[in-house]
């Protein structure tokens, strides 16, 4: 059985549509890559997934539990984790202090067990030496390592991440992709959204192309990013 399923996903804001009858199975521990231009509602896709949003139409399931009426909360508890494309640490608070909350307040993680659970996900991202700082000053790489580590915290079963590879340079984006990789090796189903193909690729599957709110293919990626018309709207290359 799917661990994430989306039935016939509708949402409009006003005239214009951001998803179109959106329908996909994830597997237990699969990794899925979505692509598509600016604005083809993959972040509102991400949005319909954590609760963020409703859709207007269609439903969306975890393990065949129909949880389109639960609220953010209720589906991180239930093991559905999220990066957002803008960093969103609490700045004020230092990174493993970030990190607390999300184990406290998103992952259900007792008080006992939270310190040696940060401080294990701190080193496994990249963020041990950095424990101490204050999140919203670290540079960009450090800030979407700190992303990747809360959204981790709150034990996810499914993790989106949305756009984490953006503006890193080469290196940097190799760092990542290991660590991203580690996690889908210890069997979290991983949903990303990403613009940055090489990265992408390094890690998932699969690749879904949206365009206009509308699944344009689903498929292996050599096959889909091979496809005339995907080569067409997301390239900017005539088929
Ligand atoms: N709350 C909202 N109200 C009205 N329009 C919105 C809202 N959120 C997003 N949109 C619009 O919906 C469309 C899809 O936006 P979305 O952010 O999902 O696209 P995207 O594929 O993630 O784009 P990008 O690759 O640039 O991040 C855009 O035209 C956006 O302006």
């Amino acid at each position: 059985m799917a661990i994430l399923s989306l039935r016939d996903v509708s949402k409009r804001f006003g005239a214009l549509t951001v998803a179109e009858a959106v329908s996909f199975d994830l597997a237990p521990g699969e990794a899925l890559g979505i692509i598509g231009p600016n604005g083809a509602g993959k972040s509102t896709l991400f949005n319909l997934i954590t609760g963020n949003l409703r859709p207007d139409k269609g439903s969306v399931s975890l393990d065949g539990r129909d949880i389109t009426a639960e609220t953010p909360m209720q589906r991180c508890a239930s093991g559905i984790g999220r990066s957002f494309q803008i960093p969103q640490p609490f700045g004020h608070l230092s990174v493993y202090e970030n990190l607390l909350v999300a184990a406290r307040f998103g992952g259900g993680i007792s008080a006992a067990e939270a310190p040696d659970y940060c401080m294990d996900l701190l080193r496994r991202t990249g963020l041990a030496a950095l424990a101490d700082r204050q999140a919203g000053g670290l540079p960009l790489l450090n800030r979407k390592r700190l992303e990747l580590a809360r959204a981790m915290a709150t034990r996810p079963r499914v993790i989106l991440l949305d756009e984490i590879a953006g503006g890193l340079t080469d290196a940097e984006c190799g760092e990542l992709v290991a660590t991203i990789r580690d996690i889908h090796a210890e069997g979290t189903a991983i949903l990303w959204i990403e613009h940055v193909l090489h990265a992408l690729t390094a890690v998932v599957t699969r690749l879904m192309v949206l365009n206009f709110g509308r699944v344009l293919m689903i498929g292996v990626p050599d096959q889909v990013m091979a496809a005339p018309e995907v080569r067409e709207i997301y390239l900017g290359i005539e088929a």
